[in-house]
């Protein structure tokens, strides 16, 4: 072949670096031509002479690259036409192509397809043509627009082959390449890269089989190149190639498949050993792992294992699946969007509502707790439901603990984390509402709001407003009021369950009653749905309506269990039992009695509508019975303020004759108390020990002044000797237990109090224990005298056993009595 205007290393630019292989012939032709530039250095620079000087193309270059790669030596070379295109223009400068045939070049980028930096689809057009003409050549499916150039050569390397062995293997050469796809690029340089790691022994074993093998070989393509070796080689590598060929098939068709992305199914430190220690070489840390099993802490693993067993799939341990916290991940899809629903923040009164709106003054509570109790759970205000605020109140906000409505306006103004609950849909249920946070125990959740409505109003709207509706929103409120939450708050959404885990209570809040939703004794967790027992009076078996909150203690309606199942009733069956309600509304209630002087137009109005009516009586009595209590607690602290009041003034007065007037002098405005100052002079000193401290003067000196004639005492035993009811009880009276039994404001009294409001119970007072084992003592005597001795023994032990246990010893101070009635007992029997 004629020399090629530019070196083989000349030809390379930048982007490709040869492997130069230097024969025997090479190097004589070097030693010879000192113009030969030494062609095993590459290209520097564009200044490099070979280059510059260069009038070939580099896709021509690169096939004479390919060229000189297989040319074989100058000696046992066959004479091969040269194809026109290939003809020099400047073959004066150039040396001779013979000089440079012994040069075997590898270029091991285009060898290993790395050197095409072409997209695929270029390449398949053109640039695969250019730098595999030889093999492409061979190919039927090369298109006849192939380069003038290519098939030249092709044709040259077929006259080539004079071999009957050799033309088989071009044969089956051009076989194969017929099969192969249009996508051949790829395939080359699989082989390439299959064969490039055998070129070094491949050429090996030609040199030293002998040139003509190697001139035979290498004048094939360099992928065909071992197979041209001997004809074993060439066969098997034929089968090789029908492999490579399958198995490129293969995958490609598995490429052609989507892929499926693979997931990291555990985190960074997976497959650590727990007990690798960073600081030691791998090799330590596996004689240390080897030396020692360390023991693997499951329960509370180290922040970076943490995750380690929500994906353990070992079956022996079952963890719980791992799951977003619900923060993270809000498991709707997009906000519930309710439609006809006004969003009202805070009550409204319509109507008359605000006219009639009774305000009352007296309604008011009082704290007394210290800075240490923040107004805890023994807060009078908190019991009693009232908000504390600066007048009733003398912590700031700072330390109160009980102003959960400020809390809720402070939320409101948050985020939506803050605000803590939104809507959410039920399966059966219509509405309903999820914290999306989670609540302490009795902490504020959301204030039921809406529009206060009067009762006429209520039944305005249920006539002609909502008579086709299904969802009633009106909860019975303060003042015979009722607020319609139709227009209100998200509360309005919250269901019923006869296992809830809210309360829906009332408080005052500056003077007003306001509902709230409030967390359970458990407290919310998060996601967790808001329900709170309806306590749903239907006022007619019309109205019951079937409950599904699904818990097991389920009544099975909305409201009080039915005495019979609902699916047993009939429809005329419900009317008539609806029909007896009405009439024993009408004919037995004392109300109906009371109401006999209405007209009849007016009672009909008012029978008709006794469902409105019911709501306002249990109303008026859970009203009532929180006025008692209230009254009961008021009369108690000021019962206990005037006894100090005289205990002080007594012992005053003692003191006074013992002639320390002055130092009472001193003392005595300090306790000239108020009742407020009671009571917080109580709260000062919670273990009775300083009210005790007070009045002991006057307890110790009961019994041993006895023999004196204080004008007191004497009225005193008398009073003894008679109970009396709390209420009835002179406010000077002192009895030997009357310290037990005064009703001080203390955290149980106000918590018994507050219950008996939250249950809407008629608040009474607590039995005088004292007084009715007094009561009791009187009743044994008369039993004595009735000649029931073994019962009065029995109640009387009973008595005693009371008496000890409130710190009177009944037998100490009756001593005959006792011995007496044990007496006679025996008589008797
Ligand atoms: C104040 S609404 C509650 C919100 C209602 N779910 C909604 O979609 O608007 C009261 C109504 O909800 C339904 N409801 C509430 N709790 C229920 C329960 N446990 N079982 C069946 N229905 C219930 C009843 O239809 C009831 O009249």
């Amino acid at each position: 072949m004629a020399a090629r205007s530019a070196s083989p290393t000349s030809t390379t630019s930048s982007t490709l670096s040869n492997i130069t292989v230097h024969t025997e012939k090479q190097v004589d032709v070097r030693a010879m031509s000192s113009a030969s530039p030494s062609i095993s250095t590459p290209p520097t620079s564009l200044d490099d002479e070979f280059s510059v000087l260069s009038d070939t193309t580099k896709a021509e270059q690169l096939l004479d690259v390919s060229e000189t790669t297989h040319a074989p030596p100058e000696a046992e070379q066959t004479p091969v036409p040269r194809p026109l295109s290939q003809v020099p223009s400047s073959e004066g400068r150039r040396p001779e192509r013979s000089s440079r045939k012994s040069v075997t070049t590898y270029n091991v980028q285009i060898l290993a397809g790395t050197a095409i930096h072409t997209p695929t689809k270029y390449l398949e057009k053109h640039h695969k043509n250019v730098l595999h003409g030889s093999l492409e050549s061979l190919a039927p499916q090369d298109s006849p627009a192939s380069t003038k150039k290519r098939v030249s050569r092709s044709r040259t390397s077929l006259a080539d082959v004079d071999d009957p062995v050799e033309e088989q293997l071009v044969a089956e050469t051009a076989q194969a390449a017929r099969r192969r796809t249009s996508s051949r690029v790829t395939d080359l340089r699989k082989e390439a890269l299959r064969n490039i790691s055998g070129v070094g022994q491949v050429l090996a074993n030609a040199l030293s089989d002998g040139k003509a093998l190697v001139q035979n070989g290498l004048r094939r393509t360099v992928p065909d190149a071992p197979r041209v070796l001997n004809a074993k080689r060439s066969r098997a590598a034929t089968e090789d190639e029908d492999d490579a060929d399958t198995s490129v098939a293969k995958e490609r068709s598995e490429e052609s498949k989507p892929k499926a992305k693979v997931w990291l199914r555990q985190g960074l430190y997976v497959g650590q050993h727990r007990d690798f220690d960073p600081r030691l070489s791998e090799s330590q840390n596996r004689a240390r792992k080897r030396a020692k099993k360390t023991r693997v802490d499951d329960v509370l693993p180290l922040p970076m294992f943490a995750a380690e067993r929500l994906f353990n799939e070992d079956p022996h341990h079952v963890f719980r699946d791992f799951k977003l916290p619900f923060d993270t991940y809000n498991p709707l899809p997009r906000k519930v969007k309710v439609d006809g629903w006004v969003k009202l923040n805070k009550n409204r009164f319509i109507g008359d509502a605000s006219a009639l709106w009774k305000r009352d003054k007296q309604d008011a509570s009082q704290c007394y707790c210290d800075p240490e109790d923040g107004c805890g759970e023994a807060c009078h205000n908190r019991i009693m439901a009232y908000e504390c605020d600066d007048t009733n109140c003398r912590l700031g906000t700072t330390q109160c603990g009980n102003r959960p409505f400020a809390e809720l306006k402070r939320r409101a103004k948050g985020n939506r984390y803050d605000y803590g609950v939104e809507v959410m849909d039920t399966v059966d249920r219509g509405y309903g509402v999820r914290a999306m946070r989670m609540f302490d125990p009795h902490q504020i959740i959301v204030e039921y709001a809406g529009e206060i409505i009067t009762q006429t109003e209520c039944e305005r709207r249920m006539k002609q407003v909502y008579k086709k509706d299904k969802c009633y929103y009106l909860m019975s409120f303060d003042n015979k009021m009722i607020i319609d939450a139709t227009r209100g708050t998200i509360a309005r959404f919250v269901n019923h369950s006869c296992e809830p885990n809210c309360e829906m209570i009332k408080w005052t809040v500056g003077g007003e009653p306001r509902m709230a939703l409030f967390a359970g004794r458990r407290g919310i967790m998060t996601g967790e749905e808001l329900t709170y027992d309806y306590n749903f009076d239907p006022f007619s078996q019309k109205n019951i309506q079937q409950c599904r909150c699904g818990t097991e203690s389920c009544r099975g309606v909305l409201g009080p269990k039915p005495k019979k199942p609902i699916e047993d009733r009939s429809f005329t069956s419900v009317i008539i039992a609806g029909t007896k309600r009405k009439l024993h509304d009408m004919m037995g209630s004392a109300r109906a009695k009371s109401e006999e002087q209405m007209s009849p137009k007016k009672r009909k109005m008012h029978d008709k509508n006794s469902a409105t009516t019911k709501a306002k009586n249990a109303n008026m009595q859970s009203e009532a019975a929180r006025e008692k209590a209230e009254r009961d607690a008021a009369e108690h602290s000021r019962q206990i303020a005037s006894r100090q009041t005289r205990a002080l003034k007594r012992s005053t007065v003692t003191k006074a004759r013992r002639g320390h007037v002055q130092h009472l002098r001193n003392r005595e405005p300090t306790m000239k108390s108020t009742r407020m100052t009671t009571v917080s002079f109580q709260r000062k000193v919670p273990k009775a020990g300083a009210l005790k401290a007070v009045k002991q003067p006057v307890r110790s000196r009961a019994p041993s002044q006895s023999t004196k004639s204080l004008p007191r005492k004497g009225k005193r035993n008398e009073r003894q000797s008679t109970p009396m009811t709390p209420t009835k009880r002179p406010p000077h009276s002192h009895t030997d237990s009357e310290e037990d039994l005064s009703p001080n404001i203390t955290p149980a009294s106000l918590r018994s109090a507050s219950r008996q409001v939250r249950t809407s119970s008629v608040a009474r007072a607590e039995p005088n224990t004292a007084s009715n084992a007094k009561a009791k003592h009187r009743q044994i005597q008369m039993m004595h005298k009735a000649g029931t001795n073994a019962s009065a023994e029995q109640q009387r032990r009973s008595m005693l056993s009371v008496s000890k246990s409130r710190g009177i010893d009944a037998d100490a101070k009756k001593p005959s009595h006792a011995l007496q009635g044990r007496t006679r007992v025996s008589r008797g029997s």
